[in-house]
């Protein structure tokens, strides 16, 4: 009998906002079919949003953020899932509307959960997590658009993030050549060891000056950077190429112009993970298992800590400073 568990617990009262460590009990968590026990969750930077007063995320308080888990089922009300079954559960309501995966347990809808595929185990699923998933998806929609890697170099814009790492490795997997854009000096080494084949600077990208069109560079990227730059990569995108955007670390705003679209047939693919359908889902997890799957998906892991170690490393993505992922053990 499950009597107290430890979970993180984001709440906001009045002018007062913690993140702690508490214990709970199951009558704290959430409706839903399916009990979990969480062994790995991981951090992004949507949870690092979630733990800040004004991130806009977390829909109600108090929560227990996390928006990845993978574990193994304790009981569910849902023939689909069994005790016993390992699994994931990411993205929907998971750690935003209600509570997520920085707890030993989890209470969670079963249309939300993935069987954990053949070829990964609950800690390669948490070491690819949303970010990896959200890459994966990336890929895919490139791919749907048409893109080989015998039309030259695919952009990675935040290269050594959660979702740029990923998308690093799997289109140097598929045999793409990678620029990857960085703007930290000291991580080449890291980015050439994970699949890049060139490293380029933010400046290389995004200049400062915004233009109609610039030469033709890319013939894909993947972008989870957003804002300014992403304006800047559009108009260095090949005639018929594609940005699959996700992101928003460098801004909100688009300043870019028609003409990339109009006299290039350039595509803007927009990229979410949060409400994917279950059948891509599915998809994309199942090329996570089979030819996405790196060989060594260790290398991708800048840290493994515990749940008493978050409030201290979930501010860092906010400054800029992951690379590649950190996962967390319950
Ligand atoms: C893993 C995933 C990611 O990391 S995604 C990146 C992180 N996400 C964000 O930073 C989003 C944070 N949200 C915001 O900043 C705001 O919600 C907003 C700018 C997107 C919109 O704010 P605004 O105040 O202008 O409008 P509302 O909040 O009232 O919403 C309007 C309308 O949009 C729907 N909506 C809001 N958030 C989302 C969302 N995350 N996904 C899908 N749809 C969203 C909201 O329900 C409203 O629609 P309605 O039909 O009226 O309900
Ligand atoms: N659309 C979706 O479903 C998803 C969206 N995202 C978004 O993708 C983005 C990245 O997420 P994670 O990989 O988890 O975060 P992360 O913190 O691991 O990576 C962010 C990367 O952006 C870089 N960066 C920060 N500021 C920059 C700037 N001004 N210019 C260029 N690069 C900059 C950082 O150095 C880092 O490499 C976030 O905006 C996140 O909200 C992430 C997952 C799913």
């Amino acid at each position: 009998m499950i009597q107290q568990f430890d979970a993180l617990v984001v709440n906001k009262q009045d002018d007062q906002f913690t993140v702690n460590i508490q214990q709970l009990s199951l009558d704290d968590l959430p409706q839903g079919e399916v009990l979990i026990r969480v062994h790995y969750s991981g951090v992004n930077y949507k949870d690092s949003l979630a733990a800040i007063p004004n991130g806009n995320i977390v829909s109600s308080y108090p929560i227990v953020p996390g928006i990845d888990m993978a574990g193994v089922v304790v009981s569910s009300e849902d023939s689909r899932f069994k005790e016993g079954d390992e699994v994931i559960a990411t993205s929907y309501g998971i750690g935003v509307s209600q509570s997520g995966g920085y707890s030993q347990f989890a209470r969670v809808p079963a249309e939300w959960i993935v069987p954990l595929p053949d070829g990964l185990t609950m800690k390669e699923a948490m070491i690819i997590g949303t970010a990896g998933f959200t890459a994966a998806l990336s890929v895919l929609r490139l791919e749907e658009n048409n893109l080989t890697p015998e039309q030259g170099s695919v952009l990675v814009t935040g290269a050594t993030g959660g979702v740029g790492s990923f998308a690093v490795s799997i289109l140097s997997k598929l045999g793409y050549s990678v620029e990857a854009s960085t703007g930290k000096e000291s991580e080449h080494g890291y980015l050439k060891a994970i699949g890049a084949s060139t490293i380029v600077s933010r400046e290389d990208v995004y200049d400062g000056k915004l233009r109609a069109l610039g030469k033709q560079k890319w013939s894909g990227a993947v972008d989870p950077v957003g804002g300014e730059p992403l304006a800047s990569v559009l108009s260095q995108i090949k005639y018929g190429g594609a940005v699959a955007v996700s992101g928003l670390t460098a801004g909100t705003s688009l300043p870019a112009t028609v003409f990339p679209f109009i006299l290039r047939g350039v595509n803007l693919l927009g990229i979410d993970s949060v409400n994917c359908p279950m059948d891509t889902r599915l998809k994309v997890w199942h090329r996570l298992a089979t030819d996405f799957k790196l060989e060594d998906l260790e290398q991708l892991v800048q840290q493994e800590i515990t749940l008493k170690e978050l409030p201290d490393v979930l501010p860092t993505l906010l400054k800029g400073e992951a690379r590649g992922r950190t996962i967390v053990k319950l």
